[in-house]
């Protein structure tokens, strides 16, 4: 397909008075707006409650002000283009003024009947809106329509049917664009370039030269605000059937024929096939879980999980996950990839360790064990980079000592790389469904995932909480390596900027 790098269309957003509009898409849009990546464009924001469009505007503005580093000089212009409309998703009668004002718009702002339905909302609203949408006649124009969900998408993989079999009713697969926000970010874009464009890289790339691979993705903060949702999902559903799962994919495919979407989904989905299935009594040795306790963040005491807005003082629901993975083909038989990510943990910090086997012999410290293996480190945030951990001679030791190579991404212009939703937003504003998950990913990820949560959610967990805040996870966690003979490499000592 060819694409327009200076695309037009009306953008709806469904959801325009919600925390993810206000903190990154209009940020996002500001962006490629000062950049000068859209061309013709509105906005039109769906919520409920009552708002003219200057109010509309003027919180457009508050949102995109409240961030730093961004030229404010064109908010002006930029917010005169930004549309309210009161709706109620929920209500039938409603739509046909949507379609009044879309058309209005289309026709002021010559926006070639392109259109992009953003669903920044609650997903029990997605099926809704998408029939909504095509029924009462939005999607009938002369440009192209793209339907952008937001995550969760499904529950587990029942409820993922059946919310695709409703917007399939709606929309074809290749209008889907279905956000996993990691897919956005700058290093796990990074992950196929430093695997597929250097020389030295893709020959060790398997079985025979890597000994484990560790993806870990911390985070500091706990549920926040967000018990309601987090009670009903877990660290399981919210991190590792996308988030994670997707990374896994990236480091396992093979190399795809062609740099185009149908070809990297594609081999990215037979990974996905590959997955060793884990199930049954299976799932505790493979896979651990934690709920945060009580602890210490920066010095200042933290509620455990238990005793946060929303949340069930007995919950039998993880913050932490930690597990083994398996792929069963020729090139990563015997190969464990190790993920784990928790909320209320030590760091924020998502990286990628590459463990590579060791040398047959150390020639220089005759001794087991004491090389250090090498390893690549991609560093995916907050800082961004690559390392590169390698053995040398130094100064007057006569032995191999650790070095480092490192660098550390700063963007082309030297200034912080976009945000995953810029990229995202313009990648789907383009037409470009590459790094959005296909459907088939979504099915073969939940049903995945769904063995494991059948049966954590049929065992109570006793030891619950069993980490406390601020420490990285539970002791089974290490224990989950341990037992291979592993150790998780601490993400704290592998920051790109302190090599
Ligand atoms: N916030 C985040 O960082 C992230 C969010 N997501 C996903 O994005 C989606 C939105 O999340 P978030 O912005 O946090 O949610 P919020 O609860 O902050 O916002 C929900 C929005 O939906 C509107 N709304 C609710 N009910 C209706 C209705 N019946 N008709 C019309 N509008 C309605 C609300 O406005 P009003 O009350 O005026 O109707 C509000 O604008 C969810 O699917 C979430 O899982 C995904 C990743 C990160
Ligand atoms: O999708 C989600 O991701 C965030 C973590 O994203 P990051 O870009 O800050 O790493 C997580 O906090 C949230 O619970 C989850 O829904």
């Amino acid at each position: 397909m060819t694409q327009n790098n200076r695309p037009t269309a009306l953008i709806m957003i469904f959801g325009a008075t919600g925390d993810l509009a206000r903190r990154k898409l209009y940020p996002s849009l500001y962006r490629l707006f000062t950049k000068g990546k859209l061309d013709r464009f509105a906005v039109v924001g769906v919520a409920r409650r009552s708002l003219t469009n200057e109010e509309f505007q003027d919180n457009v503005k508050e949102s995109i002000g409240s961030h730093d580093h961004l030229d404010e000089s064109k908010m002006d212009e930029f917010a005169s283009k930004f549309y309210y409309h009161s709706h109620d998703v929920t209500d039938s009668e409603s739509y046909s003024v949507l379609k009044g004002l879309a058309a209005e718009l289309d026709s002021h702002y010559r926006l070639d009947g392109n259109r992009i339905f953003y669903l920044a909302m609650a997903p029990e609203f997605f099926g809704t809106i998408a029939e909504h949408l095509k029924k009462d006649g939005l999607t009938d124009v002369e440009g192209f329509k793209r339907l952008v969900i937001e995550k969760p998408f499904g529950h587990d993989l029942e409820s993922a049917k059946v919310l695709n079999r409703q917007i399939r009713k709606a929309f074809p697969e290749n209008e889907i664009y279905r956000i996993d926000h990691y897919l956005g970010k700058e290093m796990v874009q990074n992950i196929e370039v430093i695997r597929f464009a250097n020389s030295i890289f893709e020959p060790l790339w398997n079985n025979r030269f890597i000994s484990n691979i560790q993806i870990t993705s911390s985070e500091v903060l706990g549920v926040e605000e967000r018990g309601r949702y987090y009670e009903t999902s877990g660290a399981l559903r919210d991190m590792v059937q996308n988030h994670m799962l997707q990374m896994v994919a990236l480091l396992a495919m093979e190399p795809p024929i062609r740099l185009t979407t149908e070809e990297i989904r594609s081999e990215k989905v037979r990974v996905f096939r590959a997955l060793r299935t884990v199930e049954g009594s299976d799932v505790n040795s493979y896979f651990v879980r934690g709920q945060y306790g009580k602890g210490k963040i920066n010095e200042s005491d933290v509620p455990a999980y238990r005793e946060q807005e929303m949340v069930d003082e007995a919950s039998n629901t993880e913050t932490f996950v930690a597990g083994k993975l398996m792929i069963d083909n020729f090139r990563w038989a015997g190969v464990p990839f190790y993920i784990r990510t928790g909320k209320r943990m030590e760091v924020k910090s998502t990286k990628i360790v590459v463990e590579f086997k060791e040398m047959p012999m150390d020639l220089y410290n005759r001794q087991e064990g004491s090389v250090s293996p090498n390893l690549l480190v991609i560093h995916i945030q907050p800082e961004e980079g690559i390392t590169l951990h390698l053995n040398a001679k130094k100064g007057q030791h006569s032995g191999s000592t650790p070095v480092k190579l490192s660098y550390a991404n700063k963007g082309i212009d030297g200034l912080n790389t976009p945000e995953a939703y810029e990229k995202l937003l313009y990648d789907c504003l383009r037409g470009d469904a590459t790094n959005f998950t296909h459907w088939d990913e979504v099915a073969l990820s939940w049903s995945f995932v769904d063995n494991i949560s059948e049966v954590w959610e049929n065992e109570k967990e006793a030891s619950f909480p069993n980490y406390e805040s601020g420490s990285m996870g539970p002791d089974a966690a290490e224990q989950l390596l341990e037992k291979d003979g592993f150790f998780w490499w601490p993400v704290t000592n592998l920051d790109v900027d302190k090599c």
